[in-house]
């Protein structure tokens, strides 16, 4: 192993993977492909043949091209460098804008059909990617309310290179929105410091978070409302995430099944974004309690949510809290829970199976999956199953044009 490292190869490739990798073979064996769009042929480098049933190999070369080819978005993570050099965070920057959504939706149908056995016919709508306002008319930049920066061992700023710890300094970041770009120290050098946080919030000047830098309150308008998180916590990347996503939410939620007064959970629930799209689409009377690991951003949801007399916020990891639930339940708290709606917008991981048989064991009316992982969303759906829940409902949002991530928000129903 490792003897083919370095060697170049021509091959075509066929589809796309998640992670937004392209699949090819050669001589039979599955070839993991970055920088390649399906249907093209490619020379690529070997980076890493130590796996008997698949190498991976980066594009140096088109041969044939796709007819989505485009110029890469960020000249940075382009054909024209070593794949080495070139940065992570924009893998999809050479694909029409269209044509990603589409990469996408394909990626989520395969997670769907593999995992929870959900083939097209199967689907309660035809599945789409759908773009967010502005990000056509803007090819996909522009979007980054806040981004990451790594700091090089000559102090200088920049991402990572793809699936490496190797920091690539850049002088531009164009998937970042214009103010967020312009806050970016590029010139000067920060040597000895881990990473440079830049972001913009809606209220108030850029700002620049250094390292393990202490939090301080920043303010988000979503829509005509307004919530206050800290600089270092969780917030939506994309510029026009948080209404979208409130928005998709509250759609995804079956009034049929919704009842205000039953226990409804928001779990996953950063600064209580979502919880608030679920009280204001219901009214004043509605009942919400939000779940967060994180304290201070259970604290800024406790704030965000005062409006409603119904909606609080508590600190838990979601499967203790849960567990919690579970076994203290009385037979009218085990009534107001298998009455309620519950969204749950966990991280990259998904939920998993011990959040997803606690769910089944309480068994509430309607889940309404926000997910930024297909394969984990599909895992979750699957597991949903055995406990009973349908799907009724899915869609994709491109939260992250130019890079191969994808959102998607789907209801299941208790049968
Ligand atoms: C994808 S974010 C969603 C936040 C919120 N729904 C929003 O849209 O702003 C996931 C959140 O889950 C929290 N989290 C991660 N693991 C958790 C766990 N095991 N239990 C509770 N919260 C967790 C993170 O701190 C983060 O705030």
């Amino acid at each position: 192993m490792g003897e083919n490292v370095g060697r170049e190869i021509e091959l075509t490739v066929d589809r796309i993977a998640h992670g937004g990798i392209a699949v090819g073979r050669l001589d039979g064996r599955v070839v993991f492909v970055s920088d390649a769009i399906p249907g093209e042929t490619v020379r690529a480098r070997v980076s890493d043949d130590r796996k008997k049933s698949f190498w991976r190999a980066d594009t140096v070369a088109v041969l044939e091209a796709s007819e989505h080819r485009r110029e890469h978005v960020w000249a940075a993570a382009s054909l024209d460098r070593d794949p080495r050099g070139r940065v992570g965070g924009a893998e999809f920057g050479h694909i029409a804008l269209a044509h990603q959504r589409e990469l996408k939706r394909q990626v989520l149908a395969e997670a769907l059909q593999r995992q929870a056995g959900l083939g097209p016919d199967d689907l309660p709508n035809p599945l789409a990617v759908d773009a967010l306002p502005g990000d056509t008319a803007a090819n996909g930049l522009g979007w980054r309310t806040r981004i990451r920066l790594h700091v090089d061992p000559q102090g200088r700023l920049g991402p990572m290179a793809s699936r490496s710890h190797t920091v690539i300094p850049v002088t531009d970041a164009p998937l970042a929105t214009p103010a967020v770009q312009a806050a970016i120290p590029f010139a000067e050098r920060f040597t000895g410091l881990g990473t440079l946080d830049v972001l913009a919030p809606t209220v108030g000047e850029p700002r620049l978070v250094i390292g393990e830098q202490k939090p301080s309150v920043i303010r988000e308008v979503v829509g005509e409302r307004e919530f206050q998180l800290d600089d270092t916590g969780f917030w939506q990347v994309h510029r026009a995430a948080p209404v979208a996503l409130t928005a998709a939410v509250q759609e995804a939620i079956d009034p049929t099944v919704f009842d205000p007064r039953a226990d409804n959970l928001d779990l996953y629930g950063g600064v209580g974004l979502l919880a608030a799209a679920v009280a204001d689409r219901f009214g004043p009377a509605t009942r919400i309690t939000s779940v967060e690991s994180d304290e201070r951003a259970t604290d800024h949801a406790s704030e965000n949510l005062a409006e409603w007399v119904g909606a609080s916020a508590e600190t838990g990891r979601v499967d203790r809290w849960l567990r919690t639930l579970d076994s203290g339940a009385s037979e009218a708290d085990r009534a107001r829970l298998r009455a309620a709606t519950v969204v749950l917008d966990p991280p990259r991981s998904g939920a998993g199976g011990e959040v997803m048989q606690l769910l089944g064991r309480l068994a509430p009316a309607q889940l309404v999956y926000v997910a930024c992982d297909p394969v984990a969303l599909a895992r979750d759906v699957a597991l949903a199953a055995e406990h009973g829940y349908r799907l009724v409902g899915i869609r994709g949002l491109d939260l992250f044009p130019h890079t191969h991530h994808v959102e998607a928000v789907a209801t299941l129903v208790r049968t």
